[in-house]
């Protein structure tokens, strides 16, 4: 097995589901190169949705992947969840999950529910998930209307979700800003976008491929929010918060990662 292979990106080749599930999330502490990047994202999940403080009738998670954790903190303050990808395979894949011909994430899963503190066991919270999401459609965050399919076409989500999407899609800041607007359409005004990603990245590995991903720092994106009419309420970075970044780089490069909450400005 070659040791890299040439910088690509997701629309060139075809994302793998399994084997990224199962580099990245098969324990809470994830692939040990990475740190504590798997911990920092789901304890930033439950912060955001904790007590409701986010609440709505419809909720969309973009580029979702294989992996829905994204959507589990919020599934119990929203009515309809929509799932989102580029990749066929991960919309195949997270569809066979809602089926329960697939099941992954366990530990994930159960650590979110004992972070939450939740009554329910994870499974009763997975029937939630699952009973509440509504549409698992392809989305093209680069188009002017990402989500293109029937069954979301033409609604405005009363929140938004994303996690490590934005930077891998985009293949310049100039892009990312252009992103960045085409999911801001789908959201109401006044509504939440939780966002996540990593920081200082120029690639991730999926087995033996490596996709690009865009290199932003968090004062350009604190930037780029702002001036696209969001309120930041919060940002958060890995490595103010949780053990620094280790120096491999054989799985990622990113020197930081974030957590933001950001509102949509009426006007
Ligand atoms: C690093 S994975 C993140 C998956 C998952 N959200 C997570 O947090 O692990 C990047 C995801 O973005 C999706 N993606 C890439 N380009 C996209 C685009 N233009 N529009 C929507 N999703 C895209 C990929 O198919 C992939 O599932």
């Amino acid at each position: 097995m070659a040791a890299y292979t040439e910088l690509t990106n997701h629309r060139d080749v075809e994302f793998d589901p399994e084997t990224y599930v199962s580099l990245y999330y098969s324990t809470v502490a994830g692939e040990v190169e990475e740190g504590d990047i798997l911990k920092f994202f789901l304890d930033g999940f439950n912060h955001a949705f904790k007590a409701g403080a986010i609440t709505g009738s419809k909720l969309l998670d973009i580029g979702t992947g294989p992996t829905p954790h994204t959507t589990f903190c919020a599934a119990p303050w929203f009515d309809e969840i929509t799932l989102s990808d580029f990749s066929e395979k991960n919309l195949e894949f997270l569809q066979k999950w809602k089926d329960g011909t697939v099941s992954h994430m366990g530990p994930i899963f159960e650590y979110l529910v004992q972070i939450d503190n939740s009554r329910s066991c994870a499974e009763e919270r997975l029937d939630e998930l699952k009973r509440k999401i509504k549409a698992i459609v392809r989305c093209d965050v680069t188009q002017s209307n990402p989500v293109s399919s029937t069954p979301a076409d033409g609604v405005v989500f009363d929140a938004i979700t994303s996690s490590l999407c934005l930077d891998v899609a985009s293949t310049n800041l100039e892009d990312y800003v252009e992103s960045v607007r085409n999911l801001s359409s789908l959201l109401k005004p006044g509504g939440h976008l939780v966002l996540c990603g990593v920081l200082e990245c120029t690639f991730y590995r999926v087995g033996n491929i490596r996709y690009k991903n865009i290199h932003i720092t968090k004062d350009q994106l604190q930037d780029i929010y702002q001036k696209e009419g969001f309120e930041i309420l919060s940002l958060e970075d890995l490595n103010e918060n949780y053990a620094p970044h280790k120096d491999e780089t054989y799985y990622s490069d990113f020197k930081n990662a974030f957590f933001m909450i950001a509102k949509k400005k009426e006007h």
